[in-house]
């Protein structure tokens, strides 16, 4: 008999079926004039037992939608010649989510990426089915399609309108649709268990497939499973009815065993810590069946909204060895990002040095991290340093655990055992990747984090090397200063005993107070010479005691971890290839039930080549992998205490340059007003000394005459004029030796401002700050 069948403008085959449900056979089917691929759905005898009223609903309900993430409707026809309807629709090529969940590497859940993917598709078809008040009332991965777009990405699509039906958001409906497990548990007790007859139910029960929907995305498994599955209806209400809130898995391992209740997704599933946070709460809301606990539609879909627009930070921690997500929202600055990582990693914000591509991510810019942090990837993470050695314990991804292999052969129970144990082997290759990758991270940290101490050594260096100039030049003014000042206390002496005393001065006034600087500042500046040279030695043997440690990466050995070198994914890869071929054979024999002689024999060899496989994959793991990156992660240890010392003896010397900086700055400060004054007096002194020089000569009257030094010479004696020229003489070369030292002061200053600017590439210098 032909299996071709066919309506007025599509053909299909019996034999390409796609799926098969409880109401129909959905087949390939292909355009009659365009040759365009369709997907045919045709109902079965069943389907036809249903209301009239009920069997036009799925037809109507597909009419009224048109989303990327609805399955499109193409058109309703009639097969020839028996004339039943039939529902054709755009063909999605990748089957659906169940079927990608059933493949063995996605056993424990999906990939992260994946399961956002699914979350944002399949929400969106949500919200255009609410958009239009319908409600699905059996959505499970089953009733979500899978295409694959032409860049690779999957585009999730829901469908199989069957049980929806127009619900406003406070409407209730009595009739009974969907499938167990996904079943909200007052809708279970009605349908499953046929009890609580007449009660009703409103939009929430999708909410609730939702949250079973995206559990088993996450995990890989149901949420809720009594021992004995399906079967075991009462213990299924019992534990959705009962379970406390938060709880969002349930799961009875004996036979009337008392139930394990997780709050937590498990440690195998694939998601990161960031977004296992993120979801696992958006879950526990989900599957609440509490009424005034439940979230509803609006705070669903900003839920998800608020998941999906966060953006994903890579950031390795190489002090739990452990490269985390860190989800911030798209206008989180920096201090909230630290925030984010403190909640993660337990590194309190001020303890955390983050560094990207060899650079410090400094606090300054309270602008959104996005707008500037780019280039993040899991190759090429912000890493986290904690200023403190504190240390989290080792983070080992868990891959499951092998099933063991039994000798004897059972045809029927094999190929699940294969599978779960090629599940587990997709997952210990997963394990493998990451340490591997963990491990190149660690090196990573560990390179940037020396080239960061190396860098902050040679600062230090060369802003020591400005400090020691400075010190010096201003030892150097100071002497020359006070011997200034000398030189004007004498000269103004020299006026007290002469008769070329200048109108209205108080030249003994002056003099005595130039003598007391002299004397008392001369000796105030000595001191802080003295004890700014004590500080300067101690600083230069602090920075010997860096310079000769700093290179802390010296004797780093990346090979004490995996290397790329080392092949273990290849390993990996190998074996999974194998088992894959044996758990092909399996289910081969399993279709066979029964295995003659030869079969026999090979089953029992690859019985024993999936147990050899099994051991060695654990071997690689654990034994190689795991020890290694052990191995790694105490080296690091080591290491970042020995930096950390270095580290420390990098922040005293900036403490105490930081002193000797405010040291010399004081000092400049004493020096320049000293000179200011002495220059000041001076001022008033020639002033009143040109004036006196208008006084006639031989009148001694106002102004004393100059005993000039005594000399062996026979003195002609000089004329009055003279000896007022020659005091003015010396006052001005005094005056112009003291502007002298008041210039290069001021120099000085400028030199020191310069020399503080040479601290800004490390936010430790910030503290650092010449304050005059
Ligand atoms: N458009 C399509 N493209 C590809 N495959 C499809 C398509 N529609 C349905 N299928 C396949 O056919 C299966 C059955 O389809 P569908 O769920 O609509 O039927 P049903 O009889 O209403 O099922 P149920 O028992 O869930 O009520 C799906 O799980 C899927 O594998």
């Amino acid at each position: 008999m032909s299996t071709i069948r066919g309506s007025a403008s599509f053909v299909w085959d019996t034999n390409k079926m796609l799926g098969q449900g409880a109401t129909s056979t959905v087949y390939m089917g292909r355009n009659k004039k365009t040759g365009e691929e369709v997907a045919i759905k045709v109902f079965n005898q069943q389907s036809y037992h249903r209301p009239y009223a009920v069997q036009m609903r799925e037809f109507d309900v597909m009419k009224k939608l048109s989303h990327e993430n609805v399955v499109k409707l193409l058109t309703i026809e009639e097969e020839l010649p028996s004339r039943a309807r039939v529902i054709v629709m755009e063909y999605c090529t990748h089957g659906s989510l169940y079927n990608l969940l059933d493949q063995p590497e996605n056993s424990f859940g999906l990939s992260e990426e994946e399961l956002l993917n699914v979350l944002k598709q399949v929400t969106a078809g949500v919200k255009h089915l609410r958009d239009n008040d319908i409600i699905h009332r059996d959505i499970k991965p089953g009733n979500i399609l899978r295409s694959v777009a032409p860049d690779g990405t999957s585009v999730y699509k829901l469908t199989d309108f069957g049980a929806a039906r127009e619900l406003q958001q406070d409407e209730e409906f009595i009739s009974l649709y969907g499938t167990d497990e996904y079943l909200h548990p007052d809708m279970y007790e009605r349908a499953v268990l046929r009890r609580a007859k007449g009660q009703q139910f409103g939009v929430y029960v999708d909410l609730w497939s939702l949250g079973v929907t995206f559990y088993h995305a996450a995990t890989g498994n149901l949420p809720f499973r009594p021992y004995g599955g399906r079967r075991n209806k009462e213990t299924m209400h019992m534990i959705t009815a009962k379970k406390e809130h938060g709880v969002i898995s349930g799961v009875q391992e004996q036979q009337n065993g008392p139930i394990k209740w997780e709050r937590d997704l498990p440690p195998t599933c694939r998601l990161s810590g960031g977004l296992k946070a993120l979801i696992t709460s958006f879950l526990a809301d989900l599957l609440e069946k509490d009424p005034d606990r439940t979230i509803g539609f609006d705070e669903y879909f900003n839920r998800v909204d608020d998941i999906i627009s966060r953006r994903p930070y890579h950031v390795f921690n190489p002090f739990s060895f452990s490269l985390l997500l860190i989800y911030a929202r798209p206008k989180d600055d920096m201090s909230q990002l630290r925030q984010l990582i403190t909640d993660q990693t337990g590194i309190p914000g001020g303890a955390q040095l983050l560094m990207h591509e060899g650079k410090v991510l400094k606090d300054e810019s309270r602008e959104p991290v996005s707008s500037y942090i780019r280039n993040i990837s899991s190759d090429n993470p912000i890493i986290v340093f904690n200023k403190l050695p504190e240390f989290r314990g080792f983070f080992k991804p868990h891959y499951g655990s092998f099933k063991d292999v039994p000798q004897e052969t059972n045809v029927a129970t094999d190929y699940p055992l294969a599978k779960r144990n090629f599940a587990c082997l997709h997952s210990a290759k997963n394990t493998v990747k990451t340490l591997l990758h963990n491990d190149m991270l660690t090196t990573k940290a560990v390179k940037m984090y020396s080239k960061y101490v190396h860098e902050k050594c040679c600062q230090l260096e060369n802003t020591m090397d400005h400090l020691v100039r400075a010190c010096s030049d201003v030892r150097l003014w100071k002497d020359q200063l006070f011997m200034s000042i000398g030189m004007q206390a004498g000269m103004f002496n020299m006026l007290t005993t002469s008769n070329l005393k200048p109108n209205g001065i108080d030249l003994a006034g002056r003099v005595n107070m130039l003598q007391t600087i002299h004397k008392t500042g001369n000796r105030e500046c000595t001191q802080m010479c003295t004890g700014m040279q004590s500080k300067l030695d101690k600083a230069m043997a602090l920075l010997q005691d860096i310079k000769a440690g700093h290179m802390i990466d010296a004797d780093w050995d990346p090979s004490k971890g995996c290397l790329p070198s080392d092949k273990c994914i290849e390993k990996m890869d190998f074996m999974i290839q194998r088992l894959l071929k044996i758990m092909n054979s399996f289910r081969e024999d399993r279709a066979k039930q029964q295995l003659n002689n030869n079969d026999e024999q090979i089953h029992r060899f690859d019985k024993n080549k999936m147990k050899e496989i099994c051991v060695t994959a654990m071997t690689l793991v654990d034994d190689d992998c795991t020890k290694k990156a052990l191995h790694l992660f105490s080296a690091f240890k080591q290491l970042y205490c020995k930096a950390v010392q270095i580290n420390d003896a990098g922040e005293r010397l900036e403490i105490l340059m930081s002193e000797i900086s405010h040291e010399h700055g004081r000092l400049v400060n004493k020096l320049k007003v000293s000179g200011k004054n002495c220059i000041s007096q001076m001022d008033v002194c020639m002033v009143a000394l040109g004036q006196s020089s208008a006084v006639p000569n031989g009148d001694s009257s106002e102004v004393a005459e100059i005993t000039p030094p005594a000399s062996d010479q026979p003195s002609v004696r000089p004329s009055r004029q003279e000896r007022l020229d020659t005091v003015l003489d010396s006052l001005q070369s005094t005056r112009s030796s003291l502007e002298e030292v008041r210039a290069l002061i001021t120099e000085n200053t400028t030199l020191m401002e310069k020399f503080n600017s040479l601290g800004e590439p490390t936010e430790d210098y910030k503290s650092w700050e010449y304050v005059p």
